[in-house]
């Protein structure tokens, strides 16, 4: 069974990645990393190389999403068993690892066509990671909307060995939410899923420091027109306290803090959780209709080029 180290970058899609690069390093508050070119930018919000990478593309929207493995051991497993199992795993190229700045990478898609990169490590910067002035600690979790909930569920609990943390169900019994963390990796959740009409990148989420964070962030969002959309609230789920914003070509971003951890071994059981506002947020607080409305999801279904 795979086990993981923690969600480690998110490539998106932008339309104008100079806009968005200042968007992500001022209002985000996100390290730049390297020189903003018209068509890539690279973003950290820890000791690594980057955890977020713009690109620049005319659909707005999610590229890939990566994993660090724990160990080189469990990346040459994962890559055999994925094999195996007819996903056909391909192995990134030296000169994009050298440009990811990444040991050993390889690519598959899930059940939706969606690209994940599955890495054994990356480059550690040799500046401190001083985050400031809203004091964002990692790229928390993402979530996407997919159309055959049941098939992506199985294929990320059964075959990737995502844990599942919460579920949540419409009136009728019908799940249509789940939080998964990625094992042994205590956080709550670093990837979710919800049934949608389509494929459809939900939101990332970022952790920030302490609730000061939040306070400061709404007020500078708010004072430079960023929607925000949703919140402060807090979440039933998770347990933590949440705000999300739209970036500028509408891509939404949560920053969130508090998540509940588990343990390695003897988990509480994943609760069954309903469909109410109360559920989505303890604080009842209303939501702007342009939450999660634009994520293209870039789905390449050629064999060679993921
Ligand atoms: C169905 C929604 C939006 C929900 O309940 C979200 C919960 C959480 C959480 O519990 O932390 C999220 O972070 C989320 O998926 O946005
Ligand atoms: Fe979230």
């Amino acid at each position: 069974m795979i086990r993981y180290k923690k969600l480690g970058y998110i490539a998106i899609n932008v339309t104008d990645v100079k806009r968005s690069a200042i968007f992500y390093r001022d209002m985000v508050c996100l390290d730049q990393v390297g020189e903003i070119t018209e068509d890539m930018a690279f973003f950290s919000s820890s000791s690594d190389y980057h955890n977020l990478i713009l690109n620049k593309s005319h659909e707005p929207g999610l590229k890939r999403i990566a994993f660090e493995l724990e160990s080189t051991k469990e990346l040459e497993r994962a890559f055999e068993m994925l094999e195996r199992e007819g996903y056909n795993p391909i192995e990134v190229d030296k000169e994009e690892r050298a440009l990811l700045k990444i040991d050993k990478a390889f690519r598959f898609r899930d059940p939706n066509g969606v690209t994940f990169e599955f890495y054994n490590k990356m480059m550690q910067r040799a500046e401190p990671y001083e985050p400031s002035p809203v004091k964002v600690l990692k790229l928390d979790h993402v979530v996407l909307r997919v159309p055959n909930f049941q098939e992506t569920l199985h294929f990320f609990n059964e075959v990737l060995n995502f844990k599942i943390s919460d579920t949540r169900h419409k009136p009728d019994g019908e799940m249509y939410f789940a939080f998964m963390r990625c094992f042994p990796n205590p956080y709550h959740h670093s990837f979710g899923i919800s049934q949608g009409d389509d494929l459809r990148l939900f939101h990332i989420a970022f952790k920030v420091k302490d609730i000061d964070d939040i306070g400061i962030a709404r007020n500078r969002l708010t004072k430079s027109d960023v929607p925000v959309v949703f919140g402060p609230g807090r979440h039933m789920a998770s347990g933590s306290i949440f705000m999300y914003y739209l970036d500028p070509d509408g891509l939404t971003l949560e920053y969130t803090l508090g998540m509940e951890e588990f343990p390695e071994e003897n988990p509480r059981e994943p609760r069954m959780l309903d469909n109410t506002l109360r559920t989505t947020d303890l604080w009842e607080g209303p939501s702007d209709p342009r939450i999660g409305k634009v994520g293209h999801v870039e789905v390449n279904r050629s064999e060679a080029n993921v």
